[in-house]
C-alpha cells in the first residue's frame, strides 16, 4: 500500500512531534530550518475522502490507515457529539422529542435515521443543529494531528461538499458506484428492506459539477484498489 503515499508525493506519512527537539550541535533557528514547526505546520495536506452511503469510504479509508496515513472520520466524530449528556444530544433531544432517546438515555440511532432520511426538512435540522459541533470536533482533532507533526491526513466526510469543507483539502478522492450496487451493499450490509435503503440514497451535491476540485488519478487509483481488494476477497 505504499503506493497510495507514493501517489501523493508523501515521502513519510508518519507523525513525529512539531517542537523541536533538542540536540548538540544545532542553535533554535537550526531546528526550524531542519523540519520544526512552520515547516510542519506547511506541509500537513489534508487529503478529502467523500462519497454516498454505503459507496465504500471505509473501506479507501482502510487502505490509507494501512499506509500509516492518520484518519478522521466524520462519522465517529457524529456520534460522540450526541453522546449521552452532551450539548449535541440535548438539542437533538429537545428538536425531535424524547421519542429518539432509548430507555438509558442515549440516542436510539435507527429511529433517527428513519426520521431524518425520510424527511427532507427534519435531515436539516439536525444538520443545522449538529453541524457546528461536527466541524469543531473535526478542526480539534485535525489540530492534535498538526501537534503530532503529521505530513498528511485523511478526512473521511459524507458532507464534505455541503459543509464547504473543500477548499481546505487536495486532493479530494470521492467513492462512486453504480446506484443499484451501491443499494444491494446497503441492503445486505444494514439488514434492511429495500424500501428502507432507498430512502437512504440522498441526492447530493451533483459531483460532476466540482470535478475540478477531484484528483483524476486518485480516483483512478481507488477503483483500482478497491477492484483489488474485491479480488482479493472473492
Ligand atoms: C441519522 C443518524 C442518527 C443515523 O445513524 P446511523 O448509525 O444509522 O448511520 P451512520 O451515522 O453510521 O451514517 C451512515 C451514513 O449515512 C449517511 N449520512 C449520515 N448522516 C447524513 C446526513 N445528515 N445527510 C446525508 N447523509 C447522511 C453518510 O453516508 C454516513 O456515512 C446519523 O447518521 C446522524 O446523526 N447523522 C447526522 C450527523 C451527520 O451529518 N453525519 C454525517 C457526518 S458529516
Ligand atoms: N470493493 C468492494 N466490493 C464488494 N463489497 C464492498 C467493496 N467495498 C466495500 N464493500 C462493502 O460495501 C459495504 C459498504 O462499504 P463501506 O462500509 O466501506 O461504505 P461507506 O461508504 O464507508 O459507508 P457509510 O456511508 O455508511 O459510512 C460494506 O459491507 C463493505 O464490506
Amino acid at each position: 500500500m505504499a503506493s497510495v503515499t507514493r501517489l501523493l508525493h508523501i515521502q513519510s506519512p508518519s507523525c513525529t512531534s512539531i517542537y523541536p527537539r533538542r540536540s548538540p550541535g544545532l542553535d533554535n533557528s537550526q531546528h526550524h530550518i531542519a523540519g520544526g514547526v512552520k515547516g510542519n505546520f506547511i506541509h500537513m495536506r489534508i487529503v478529502g475522502l467523500t462519497g454516498g452511503i454505503a459507496s465504500g469510504k471505509s473501506t479507501v479509508s482502510d487502505l490509507f490507515r494501512s499506509s500509516g496515513v492518520p484518519v478522521v472520520d466524520a462519522d465517529i466524530v457524529a456520534r460522540d457529539v450526541v453522546r449521552k449528556g452532551t450539548p449535541g444530544l440535548r438539542k437533538v433531544a429537545i428538536a425531535f422529542g424524547d421519542d429518539i432517546l432509548l430507555e438509558n438515555g442515549e440516542i436510539n440511532r435507527s429511529r433517527l435515521g428513519q426520521i431524518v432520511f425520510s424527511d427532507p426538512a427534519k435531515r436539516q435540522l439536525l444538520n443545522r443543529l449538529l453541524a457546528p459541533h461536527i466541524s469543531s470536533s473535526i478542526f480539534w482533532e485535525i489540530v492534535k494531528l498538526w501537534v503530532k507533526g503529521c505530513k498528511v491526513i485523511l478526512l473521511d466526510i459524507p458532507l464534505l461538499f455541503e459543509a464547504k469543507m473543500d477548499r481546505w483539502m487536495d486532493p479530494i478522492i470521492v467513492v462512486w458506484i453504480n446506484p443499484e450496487a451501491q443499494l444491494q451493499r446497503l441492503m445486505v450490509r444494514d439488514g434492511i428492506s429495500e424500501e428502507e435503503a432507498r430512502t437512504r440514497l440522498i441526492p447530493r451535491l451533483h459531483w460532476t459539477g466540482r470535478r475540478q476540485k477531484l484528483t483524476l488519478s486518485l480516483i483512478i487509483l481507488v477503483q483500482l484498489r478497491i477492484r483489488e481488494h474485491s479480488f482479493r476477497r472473492c
